[in-house]
């Protein structure tokens, strides 16, 4: 198995390198995935965030009111730690199981935006780090998701630089370009980690 740990900042383009990856054959592991699994309705972590948080940051269906606690969080680290120290040990203990149960002979990629930041570079054979300026994040995230300059900055402002995650990287992808330029850049990645996995 070849352990792949994909990261860079919010708007990067993380998921859709590790689409491309597992259009090519590559198991992915998305974290922002888990983190929304462990804190659906009924579970303990939903009821901690709650105790931490209060009521207001659930909708009336009862689920997360996740516009609302990531206003909350990004605009306060104190806050941003207390969520985090109940999300992230739930989601390294499922990425992990699921990174165990994976195909022996697996390229196995995990996508995670928090890599650097959560000390976690020692547990990969290769750290890919998508990389674009800040200023492209913020067009991106306004274009696709509809944020604010103001909300962009903050989840930027909350995570690594990007010069502290290029010097994590084993391979730095470059998505300034275009979409078809990415579909270049991945198809060289993925000949780099069949080669890596070979070796390994
Ligand atoms: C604050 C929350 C509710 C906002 O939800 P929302 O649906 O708006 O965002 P989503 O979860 O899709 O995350 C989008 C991006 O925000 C960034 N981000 C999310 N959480 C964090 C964090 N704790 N610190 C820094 N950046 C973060 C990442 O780049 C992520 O890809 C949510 O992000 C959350 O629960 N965060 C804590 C858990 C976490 O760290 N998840 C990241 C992967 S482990
Ligand atoms: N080269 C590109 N040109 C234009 N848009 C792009 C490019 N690459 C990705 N995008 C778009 O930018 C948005 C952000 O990309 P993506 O969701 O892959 O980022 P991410 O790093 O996974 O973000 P997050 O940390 O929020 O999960 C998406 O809507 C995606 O389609």
């Amino acid at each position: 198995m070849l352990k792949v740990g994909l990261t860079g900042g919010i708007g990067s383009g993380k998921s859709a390198v590790a689409a491309r990856l597992a259009e090519r054959g590559a198991v992915v592991i998305d974290a922002d995935r888990i983190a929304r699994e462990v804190v659906e309705p009924g579970t303990p972590a939903l009821s901690e965030i709650v105790a931490e948080f209060g009521e207001a940051v659930l909708t009336p269906e009862g689920k997360l009111d996740r516009p609302r606690l990531g206003d909350i969080v990004f605009a306060d680290a104190d806050r941003l730690a207390a969520l985090n120290a109940i999300v992230h040990p739930r989601v390294g203990r499922r990425s992990q199981e699921l990174m165990a149960a994976a195909d022996p002979d697996a390229v196995v990629v995990y996508d995670v935006p928090l890599l650097v930041e959560n000390g976690l570079v020692g547990m990969y054979d290769v750290v890919v780090v998508v990389d674009v300026p800040a200023r492209t994040q913020v067009e991106r995230l306004a274009a696709t998701r509809g944020m604010s300059e103001e909300q962009a900055r903050a989840r930027i402002d909350a995570q690594a630089t990007r010069e502290e995650r290029r010097a994590a990287a084993d391979v730095v992808v470059n998505n300034s370009g275009t979409v078809a330029d990415l579909d270049t850049r991945v198809a060289e990645l993925w000949a780099d980690l069949e080669r890596r996995a070979v070796r390994d």
